[in-house]
């Protein structure tokens, strides 16, 4: 029971110049209840990556290599973003019948809500009314409306405090721990650590290395290229940048 990428390319044609490499040779095996982070500096791919494995690249781009879940190419439901944009959610609808419309009407958007840990109330508000980890947390739960085993969810705690980051962070590892299997990208090395299994790093659309995630700890000794070390290293509390 898994989700594989195997050698997942990204490449940009372009008339009369060389065809654009946006991602490269990105291979990993994820379980369920598993949570693979894929982390690395600005502009490595991580996004790309995200939006690739759900299915949706950048227009006129190419994808190369194979995704399967259970062997089988994925259903259009297998896999659902949770995307960077807190515009994905639809400013005109309230979160419940966002919710319902992506369930198709299957359960009751309450148990969604519940899931992520927001109030059933939050059913009747428009995504304007959301605060941003609010926001966060109803985008997990349209991804979990999906009826998707596999979330890819972006970059979950940008423009969150640190204690609404935590909290997401622990909602992701309680959520994969009901049997689904969660890619998680986060700049936020640290948080990413700890509810991750691996860690994937990424740099200039390639990966440098799949590192378990208790091999970030310490100075990064225990990881096995020099890049990665550096980019732990760079969040460690007391690195003078
Ligand atoms: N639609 C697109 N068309 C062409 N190039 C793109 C497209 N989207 C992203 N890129 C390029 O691909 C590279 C990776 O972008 P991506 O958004 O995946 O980075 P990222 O690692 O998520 O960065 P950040 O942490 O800043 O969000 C960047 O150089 C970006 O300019």
């Amino acid at each position: 029971m898994s989700l594989r990428v195997e050698s997942l390319g990204l490449v940009l044609p372009r008339a009369d110049r060389q065809p654009v490499r946006l991602l490269d040779g990105i291979s990993f095996t994820l379980g369920r209840g598993e949570i693979l982070g894929i982390a690395g500096r600005s502009g490595a791919g991580k996004s790309l990556v995200a939006a690739a494995l759900a299915g949706i690249l950048p227009a006129g781009a190419r994808r190369a290599g194979r995704i399967t879940v259970d062997g089988q190419a994925p259903r259009p439901r297998d896999i659902a973003l949770a995307p960077q944009r807190l515009d994905a959610l639809d400013p005109l609808a309230p979160i419940g019948r966002q919710l319902r419309r992506l369930a198709r009407g299957r359960r009751d958007p309450g148990g969604f809500l519940d899931h992520v840990g927001l109030s059933r109330n939050v059913a009747r508000l428009y995504p304007h009314m959301l605060s941003g980890g609010m926001a966060r947390r109803a985008l997990l739960a349209t991804s979990l409306a999906s009826g998707a085993d596999w979330i890819v969810a972006d970059e979950p705690t940008v423009g969150l405090d640190p204690d609404a980051a935590d909290h997401v962070m622990s909602l992701l590892g309680r959520l994969a721990q009901d049997g689904r299997g969660f890619v998680v990208v986060s700049h936020d090395l640290t948080r990413l650590t700890r509810i991750s299994d691996r860690v994937l790093i990424l740099e200039n659309g390639h990966p440098v290395e799949i590192a378990p995630a208790d091999a970030f700890t310490g100075d990064g000794t225990a990881l096995s290229t020099v890049f990665s070390r550096t980019l732990w290293r760079a969040q460690l509390p007391d690195t003078v940048c």
